[in-house]
């Protein structure tokens, strides 16, 4: 999928007009305030530039997965006042995507303002893409703009269904995403290495493939890693295991020898008897994990291994933790890797999610090349898939 094959906001005229923009502004909330706005920063270029071409900005987003019907937590509201905070200026929020109190507020919308419908997953024709719910959305504007990358693998109303009532194009955070994603993947500078951690094997394994046809180095990390482990014939305890993984992962690490890839795989793992803080802890070789022990970090010698790969890299992308970072006895793998990432002269892409996090949590963000606003979409956008909420805009 090429971003330059699809209409950008600065191919069409948006003064005066209602712009319908879906934005994804489903962050981190706690106690009614939002806990992390990068997503809501992300989104500043578009809109601002909407409001300074003289256009009705009118913000569409989900936050959470409230399965079609209000919930109270889920408004939007928290995110308008942080919205109002960033763009410097009053934005008008209503209570409903559609209806009556839209039209209203619509209506009264002067060039430049800016309005934040409720949530969009408070309907149930949202994520079943209703095409009466696309025509509602639709009928409120005239131009479709989707910014909402985080959201692009999901062919809903709001991020699917609309753009064939309207005309439709990318954001610019759209397209920076995947600009970005797809010089990574179609032209790659080299060495070329992806790292790919965290705990869903089932999600990951066909991103796995999909890499090996283009990386020089494929490193293994996180609780996914063990599957592996157990595929090169090694004993891992009570590590993570998706058993019915197994001849895939020996399937994979065969394909990688047979082209040539480096398939790096830990060499050691900081074991516990608990999936806790205050359990027993020791650092053995990866051939080495006790029975009744859980693999729940790379090693410092995995760890060091990693780095200085890392640090040979021209282009590194990290999909998913290390270990166990929310625990502080199982963070330094992911400490050490997203260390290595922010001292290699490589380029260095984040994959959202879980490593998003991470890097925020230890204070490296702001020396990572890009840090994707979407982990599912990256994700399935590496994967070589389609995202609907792209291959729905028009073609230029
Ligand atoms: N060795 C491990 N054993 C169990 N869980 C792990 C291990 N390593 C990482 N994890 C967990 O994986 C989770 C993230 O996995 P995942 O959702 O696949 O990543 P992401 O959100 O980055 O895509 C984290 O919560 C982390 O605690
Ligand atoms: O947070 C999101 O996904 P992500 O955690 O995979 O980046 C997006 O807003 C999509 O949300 P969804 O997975 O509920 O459709």
């Amino acid at each position: 999928m090429n971003v330059n094959e699809k209409k950008s906001i600065k191919d069409v005229e948006v003064k005066g007009k209602k712009v319908f923009c879906r934005v994804d502004f489903n962050v981190p909330m706690q106690d009614g305030e939002v806990t992390d706005d990068t997503r809501i920063r992300a989104a500043i270029p578009t809109i601002q530039y909407l409001i300074d071409q003289g256009a009705k900005v009118i913000l569409a987003s989900h936050l959470g997965r409230p399965k079609g019907e209000a919930v109270e937590e889920l408004r939007l509201d928290p995110v308008a006042k942080r919205l109002s905070n960033l763009l410097e200026r009053t934005i008008t929020k209503t209570d409903e995507a559609y209806g009556s109190e839209v039209d209203e507020a619509v209506s009264n919308m002067k060039e430049g303002d800016v309005l934040l419908l409720e949530n969009v997953r408070f309907y149930p024709g949202e994520e079943k893409n209703d095409e009466q719910l696309a025509k509602q959305f639709a009928n409120i504007a005239d131009l479709y703009v989707n910014d909402a990358f985080g959201a692009a693998h999901r062919a809903h109303a709001s991020t699917e269904g609309i753009a064939h009532h309207l005309p439709a194009v990318a954001g610019f955070l759209m397209e920076k995403e995947l600009r970005v994603l797809g010089n990574a993947l179609q032209d790659p500078d080299r060495p070329f290495t992806a790292i790919i951690g965290g705990a869903k094997v089932k999600d990951k394994i066909g991103v796995i493939d999909n890499l090996i046809d283009k990386v020089d180095n494929l490193i293994i990390g996180g609780g996914l890693a063990y599957t592996f482990v157990k595929a090169q014939g090694h004993e891992i305890g009570n590590s993570l295991l998706e058993e019915d993984k197994i001849d895939v992962a020996k399937q994979y690490m065969q394909k990688a020898q047979d082209k040539g890839v480096n398939f790096v795989m830990p060499i050691d793992a900081i074991v516990a008897d608990d999936f806790s803080n205050d359990a027993n802890i020791q650092t053995v070789d990866i051939d080495s994990i006790p029975a009744d022990w859980e693999a729940l970090d790379i090693g410092p010698k995995t760890v060091e291994k990693y780095s200085q790969i890392i640090k040979d890299s021209k282009l590194i992308i990290w999909n998913g933790p290390m270990g166990v970072f929310e625990l502080e006895s199982f963070a330094n793998g992911t400490k050490g890797v997203a260390q290595a990432l922010s001292e290699t002269d490589g380029y260095s892409v984040i994959g959202g999610g879980d490593s998003a996090a991470a890097v925020e949590k230890f204070d490296f963000a702001s020396q990572m090349s890009h840090i994707s606003t979407g982990g599912g979409a990256s994700l399935e956008f590496m994967e070589g898939k389609n995202l609907p909420g792209v291959a729905a805009l028009n073609d230029k």
